[in-house]
């Protein structure tokens, strides 16, 4: 059995995690933290899920909790994620990340700490966005410098990172297929007199509304066709599976900065 610890428990993915974890015969919960100054602190976890009683209390942090689990999970903050790579490193614990919203200084940390440290980070872990992400490798190097690059992302009204990980992610697969570099060639959202497009760029477009879990679309658009590859997500369960799959990927793994194309096989 794969003991996990859950951070962020009470959020809107912890909880799900919970129930996934639940449901899966090789993982058992044995940890569950939150903000310290959480007035869910002390809760039993089963309830919080919505599962009824599992005699587990949601915990204030790690620290109290070092010797009861294997793999962490963390969809939190990158602030928090941070801190917790931090003590995975100190005690020797593997760590599945799917927190969004990383500065590139914040990335270069994971980075750093996965020299001793296992660790998955993927913006999305759903099995179909992660096959979206090959699908546009090919349709980037069909379409081409003929096509028109965006890419359209809706979520829920409390996601506070823009644009989504996993629409950056998808930019950053089509740049690199097209050999461009995200980083000069993206272009946020329109405004004013912008001029016509330069057929280089890669635009992003950002909507926040209602309780969206997450969609998905990269138009490639030429004079005459257009091509969309779209993924929707319909419930967190997808995500959360996702990660229950990473952390047993994970467990028999040495350290290093792993994603789910290596955790699906579609490196
Ligand atoms: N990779 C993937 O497949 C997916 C990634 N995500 C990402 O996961 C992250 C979380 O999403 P979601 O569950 O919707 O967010 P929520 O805000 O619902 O959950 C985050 C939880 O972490 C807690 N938290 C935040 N900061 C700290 C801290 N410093 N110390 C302790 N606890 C903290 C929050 O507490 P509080 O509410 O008090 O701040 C909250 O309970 C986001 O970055 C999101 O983009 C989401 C879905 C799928
Ligand atoms: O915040 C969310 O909800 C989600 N965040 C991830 C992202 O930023 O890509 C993945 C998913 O779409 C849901």
């Amino acid at each position: 059995m794969i003991r996990i610890a859950v951070v962020g428990a009470a959020g809107r993915m912890g909880r799900t995690l919970i129930q996934a974890i639940t449901e899966s015969n090789e993982c058992q919960l044995t940890v569950a933290t939150d903000r310290a100054d959480s007035s869910l602190v002390g809760a039993d976890v089963g309830e919080l899920a919505g599962l009824g009683k599992m005699h587990i209390k949601l915990s204030a942090s790690l620290d109290s909790c070092k010797d009861q689990f294997d793999v962490v999970i963390d969809f939190t903050r990158p602030e928090h994620t941070l801190n917790n790579v931090a003590l995975c490193q100190q005690w020797n614990k593997s760590i599945v990340i799917g927190t969004t919203g990383f500065s590139d200084e914040q990335k270069q940390q994971l980075q750093d700490a996965a020299q001793s440290t296992a660790i998955v980070f993927a913006p999305n872990m759903s099995v179909g966005v992660n096959l979206c992400f090959k699908l546009l490798e090919l349709a980037a190097t069909v379409m081409g410098d003929d096509a028109d690059i965006e890419v359209i992302e809706a979520h829920h009204r409390h996601k506070v990172d823009a644009p989504s990980g996993t629409a950056l992610r998808m930019g950053e697969v089509v740049a690199d297929a097209l050999g461009r570099d995200l980083k000069t060639c993206a272009v946020y959202g329109r405004e004013g007199i912008t001029g016509e497009r330069d057929r280089q760029t890669i635009g992003f477009e950002t909507i926040r509304a209602g309780d969206i879990v997450g969609d998905h679309t990269v138009l490639f658009a030429t004079e005459g066709e257009r091509v969309e590859i779209t993924h929707k997500a319909s419930s967190r369960m997808t995500f959360a599976q996702g990660a229950v799959r990473a952390a047993k990927w994970l467990a028999k793994k040495d350290a290093g900065l792993y994603d789910m194309q290596d955790v699906l096989g579609l490196r």
